[in-house]
């Protein structure tokens, strides 16, 4: 059951096509990963999903509710995630629970959450001592506390080391696991792939891709060799062999499937020595410069 359903959004700010025809799905129990790079229109989508901003045109259900008509209705079911700036540095973590609770009709016992999300010991802290991974820890349990049916987390681990990082993305599986709707807006690759069942790769306000993360790594992968002895023998032909390039005695090889298999087994039977041979994985990355024709930190 798709629990948000999304369809040719637009939205325009001072004439420049923020959204550009917007439409995704969300099904029940998901983590679905928005992604894209700095100014790509992630925050603006899932804002207009949320009910925070009006689209210009398209419509938006979230568990079958209009974010704007049905409001109040559809805030009780969903968690948002505050980013950094949106709480006093004064406020203590259980004030902030506790008011956060308060905006719910049948919220969780905060207490619990306290517990879950091991900040039990810091329920007397004030925001603005807490560590940054502390501080991620309470935004999440914030979004958690009125108990959601879809939780929305947005730069969930920007600024955090790699271990609280690691330690971030277990938390969010256990989310997924109590049944929680996730959607995670990121612009770290790994993150996506480390967590998302579905990605929506969203550039400069359009959809260009939306896959499952291997779905998005299947295509072509790159093998690289060094030539040592013997005359490189014609490798286009070769079954999945997609593109040859030569400078000097480096050569590159992009294919698909068994490629490699293909290209080696052919040089050895020309009796051509290679070294330095390496197969490059398909990064996320690439897979968005190959939708894009741009790098994805090139924005
Ligand atoms: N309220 C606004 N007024 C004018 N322009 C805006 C407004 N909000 C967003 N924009 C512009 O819309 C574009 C998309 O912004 P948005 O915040 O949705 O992108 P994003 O993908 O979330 O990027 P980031 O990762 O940097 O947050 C940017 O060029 C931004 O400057």
């Amino acid at each position: 059951m798709a629990v948000i359903e999304v369809t040719d959004l637009r939205k325009s700010y001072a004439g420049l096509k923020v959204l550009d025809g917007v439409s995704f799905s969300v099904e029940e129990g998901e983590i679905f990963g928005v992604l894209g790079p700095n100014g790509a229109g992630k925050t603006t989508a899932v804002e207009c999903v949320e009910g925070l901003r009006r689209p210009d045109s398209g419509t938006v259900r979230v568990l079958g509710l209009d974010p704007v008509r049905d409001a109040r209705r559809m805030r009780e079911q969903i968690g948002v995630q505050l980013q950094q700036t949106q709480l006093p540095e004064n406020l203590k973590v259980w004030e902030a629970l506790d008011l956060y609770a308060s905006f719910y009709a049948d919220p969780r016992d905060w207490r619990a959450l306290l517990e879950e999300w091991g900040l039990a010991e810091k329920r007397n802290a004030r925001f603005g001592k807490l560590s940054g991974g502390q501080k991620q820890r309470l935004f999440i349990a914030l979004a958690l506390v009125g108990k959601p049916r879809v939780a929305f987390l947005d730069e969930l681990t920007t600024g955090l080391d790699p271990q609280a990082r690691r330690a971030t993305w277990e938390l969010i599986k256990q989310v997924r696991a109590s049944g929680v709707t996730v959607v995670l807006v990121s612009h770290f690759m790994d993150e996506v792939e480390e967590l998302c069942d579905r990605v929506a790769v969203l550039d400069r306000g359009r959809i260009v891709a939306l896959d499952t993360p291997s779905g998005l790594l299947e295509g072509e992968h790159r093998m690289r060799f060094t030539l040592k002895a013997g005359e490189a023998p014609d490798l286009t032909g070769l079954p999945g062999v997609t593109g040859v390039s030569r400078t000097g005695e480096r050569v590159v090889v992009t294919g698909h499937g068994d490629f490699a298999t293909a290209v080696t087994a052919h040089l050895a039977r020309h009796q051509v020595l290679v070294s330095d041979l390496r197969i490059d994985k398909r990064t996320l990355d690439d897979a968005f410069a190959a939708l894009t024709g741009r790098p994805f930190d090139d924005n």
